[in-house]
Formats: C-alpha cells, structure tokens, sequence
C-alpha cells in the first residue's frame, strides 16, 4: 500500500468561483453555496495544505493511543479523517465536529467508505460546547480562527482537559505578523499565491473584505501562550508558509 505521503486528498466540490459573481458570501460563513465549492477553495487558498494535512495524519499515527478517541474539531468536508482513516491499521474512534450541517452533510458521503473499519461520529457542535474526554489526538486545522478571540482560551482548555496524558494537539491557524511592514509583505505574498492558484484580483479582494471580523488572526506569540496558558508544557511550530502556521502541543 502506497503512504498516505504519495496519496491524493478525496477532494470532491465545484469549483470556487463564489466571489466572482455580483453577490458573494458577505459576511463569510460556511453555508451550502461555500460547501459546494469548499474543497476547491481550501486545497486553492491555504498554502501546503495538502502537506498539513498528511503531517496531521503522520503526528496522529505517531501519537494515537489505542482505546482513545481521534478527533478533528472544525472537520469541514472529512478530508483530514479520510485520508487517516485509509493508514490507520487497528479499527478507531474517528470523531468529526462541525456548526455547518452542509459540511458534515459532505464529510458523511465522504467517510461512508471507512464505516466498515472505524467508528465514525460526526457531531454537529460548536467547538465552545465541545467535550475532548478521552481523547489522544485532537486536530484543529483552520477553525480556531473563526472562533471570537474571547472564546478560544476556553476552548484549548476543554482540549487539554480532555486529552490523556501524552495527549496530542494539532493546530493549524492562519496567523498575522506583529511587524506591520512584514504582515504587509506576506499578505501580498500570499495574494499572489492565490493567484498562481487561478483567483483573479476582485476575487480575492472580495474575498477578504467577507472575512474581515470573521476570521480573526492572532499572532505566534499571542497563539503560543494560550496553548501554555491552557497546560500545554511542550508547544512547538511545525510548518509555516506565509501567515499559515502549524503546532504541535503534547499534554
Ligand atoms: N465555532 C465552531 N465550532 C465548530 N466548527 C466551526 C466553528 N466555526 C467554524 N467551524 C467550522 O470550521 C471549519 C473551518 S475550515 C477548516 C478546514 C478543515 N479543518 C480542513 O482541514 O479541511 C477553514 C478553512 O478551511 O480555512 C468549517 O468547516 C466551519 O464550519
Ligand atoms: O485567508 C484567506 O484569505 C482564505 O482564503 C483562507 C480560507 C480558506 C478556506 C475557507 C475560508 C478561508
């Protein structure tokens, strides 16, 4: 069997073209018209995200306790749990939370190959009224950042309360630079990522005018202590390109 290295994502949507017509998702929410084209957008808008996505999976079969749980909070479309759920050899607890109903809606037709293996839940929940008990591996790719930053500390402490010991957190956020001149370099950075990607200009202008108070970027800084902050003693970065940035946490 090939390595989930080598391994294509289960990418399956529409193509992202939401913010080319005249009216576009503003304020931005994961609703049925960005379900629709969600896996076009995230594999075309995060820089190496197929590569985060194979790392969580690499961490998670080299921290997974046998009779705990694996979950990913903010699981989208099941693209994370799927290409895990094809390289975990012993049968899991595989749990995927979401608020967007459309989004388990597509992680449960994408999952349906792996019922016969692992125990799948998907739970349509806030991450804020979420329980991690038992759990060794918690993945959180992408999603903290919609949180309100007055809601996140909670979170990450749930988290770290409900993980085992040897517990493993993998957390994924866009970040901004606390230097203005660098935060400014990457953001044009980044956009000309997009466009590399296929984006055009008023696309990702709109695009960012939707996020605006929606996502919400903290710094490193600010992002490493809350997770010291929520008992988490060993943190550390993984992966980062532009203001995308991957950690690692262990309880
Ligand atoms: N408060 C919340 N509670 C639960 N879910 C939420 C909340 N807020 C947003 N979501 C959900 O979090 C996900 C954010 S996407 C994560 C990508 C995925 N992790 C991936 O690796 O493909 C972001 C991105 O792709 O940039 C969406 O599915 C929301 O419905
Ligand atoms: O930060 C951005 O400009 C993005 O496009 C990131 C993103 C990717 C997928 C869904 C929402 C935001």
């Amino acid at each position: 069997m090939t390595n989930f290295w080598d391994t294509e994502l289960y990418l399956s949507s529409d193509k992202d073209q939401l913010f080319e017509q005249e009216t576009w998702p503003k304020p931005f929410t994961f609703n049925e018209d960005v379900v629709r084209v969600f896996d076009d957008m995230v594999s075309r808008s995060v820089p190496l995200y197929k590569e985060v996505v194979a790392c969580a999976v690499q961490w998670t079969k080299a921290y997974y306790q046998p009779g705990t749980k694996i979950i990913d909070v903010g699981c989208s479309t099941g693209t994370f749990l799927e290409l895990l759920g094809r390289f975990l050899k012993t049968p899991a607890t595989l749990v995927g939370i979401d608020n967007s109903e459309p989004m388990l809606a597509k992680a449960k037709e994408k999952l349906s190959g792996l019922e016969d293996i692992h125990d799948i839940e998907l739970i349509c929940q806030s991450a804020e009224n979420s329980s991690f008990e038992n759990s060794s591996i918690v993945v959180m790719n992408y999603t903290l950042q919609f949180l309100p930053v007055h809601q996140r500390q909670q979170v990450l402490n749930a988290v770290y309360e409900g993980l085992v010991p040897g517990g493993l957190l993998f957390l994924s956020e866009k970040l901004r630079s606390p230097y203005p001149q660098f935060q400014e370099t990457m953001t044009r950075h980044y956009e000309a990522f997009k466009t590399r990607n296929g984006y055009a200009q008023n696309e990702i202008e709109r695009k960012k005018e939707a996020l605006e108070n929606v996502l919400i970027p903290l710094t490193q800084m600010q992002q490493v202590a809350m997770l010291h902050d929520s008992g988490f003693a060993a943190v550390d970065s993984l992966l980062k390109f532009h203001n995308f940035t991957s950690f690692i946490a262990l309880k």
